[in-house]
């Protein structure tokens, strides 16, 4: 299938994540991790708010009661519809001069999933923390550099998740109580020029998009077989997240990055940090609420 990508927001962004949709507002929410801000994209407008953070924000959650959970670099936190901290409610796990939060999802329950970058590098000290609406934030996984590409099957039995340096996609049985059970592979990614799992989003058939950071393309990948079914090719050599918004949940919204990349790598890649949208012939699913 051929695709029309189009950058319809010129953001030139350092780190552009954490793609999601709004179906409330019918907009597009999406964060400069090292900006720091929290951005809102109107599509029907062309207009782009930009709310300020205090500290690096790896990624955020939608709130039934309205503001967001963010999860910054020294922890989680609840925020109003303008970004403005009110309470924290999770903490980084590991030493925040080391390491910040990164890639995140709100799963089917309504709790709040951040997962770290270990920035060291020197061990895979990246772990994946739960946040309830009912306070309990918990360490439920570990073992990985980046923790990235996290996302809950549409039937709630999976959550998939990825070590991005380490090019591996995993996935967690989840029972009926949504905790997540022993860890296995199902896909280690070829090295090379096709990059490596980032950002990623289930699609209303239980298929998984994931950006390829480096790779200049988003995958769109078989749940069970780990298989690649679709591609997409991009303007930008580093995408970081997808999202499926727009009515009818068919337009995917894709962020990218501009981070350590040369003035080279730039001249070439010009729309680096642009946020980009490309209709798909499968819908998405609206981004669960956190309870909170
Ligand atoms: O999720 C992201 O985009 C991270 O914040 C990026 O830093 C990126 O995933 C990371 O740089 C990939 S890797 O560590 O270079 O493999």
């Amino acid at each position: 299938m051929s695709y029309q990508v189009e950058s319809v927001l010129n953001a030139q962004a350092h780190l552009g994540e954490c793609a999601i949709w709004s179906e409330r507002e019918q907009v597009f929410y999406w964060v400069d991790i090292l900006a720091p801000a929290l951005n809102r994209f109107d599509p029907a407008t062309g207009e782009n708010r930009v709310y300020p953070m205090p500290a690096h924000i790896g990624c955020f959650g939608l709130r039934e009661n309205g503001g967001f959970i963010v999860a910054l670099r020294n922890g989680i936190f609840l925020t109003d519809a303008e970004g403005n901290i009110e309470k924290q409610v999770g903490d980084n796990p590991t030493d925040h001069s080391k390491s910040r939060f990164n890639d995140g999802h709100v799963d089917l329950s309504g709790n709040f999933w951040a997962g770290t970058i270990w920035e060291p590098r020197d061990h895979k000290g990246g772990k994946l923390v739960r946040v309830k609406p009912t306070g309990e934030c918990e360490v439920m996984a570990g073992d990985v550099l980046v923790s990235n590409g996290l996302g809950f099957s549409p039937d709630g039995k999976w959550m998939f998740h990825t070590d991005t340096p380490n090019h591996v996609l995993y996935r967690y049985p989840v029972d009926a109580d949504g905790n997540i059970g022993e860890r296995e592979v199902l896909r280690e990614f070829e090295r090379g020029t096709g990059g490596r799992p980032d950002g990623a989003a289930f699609d209303s058939e239980g298929y998984y998009w994931t950006a390829m950071f480096d790779g200049g393309r988003v995958l769109r990948i078989h749940p069970e077989t780990g298989e690649t079914v679709d591609e997409i090719k991009l303007p930008v050599r580093w995408p970081t997240m997808v999202a499926f918004g727009g009515p009818d949940l068919k337009t995917l919204y894709i962020t990218s990055s501009r981070e350590n990349r040369s003035a080279e790598e730039l001249a070439e890649y010009p729309l680096s940090g642009n946020v980009f949208a490309v209709r798909v012939n499968v819908a998405g699913r609206p981004e669960p609420l956190y309870r909170g």
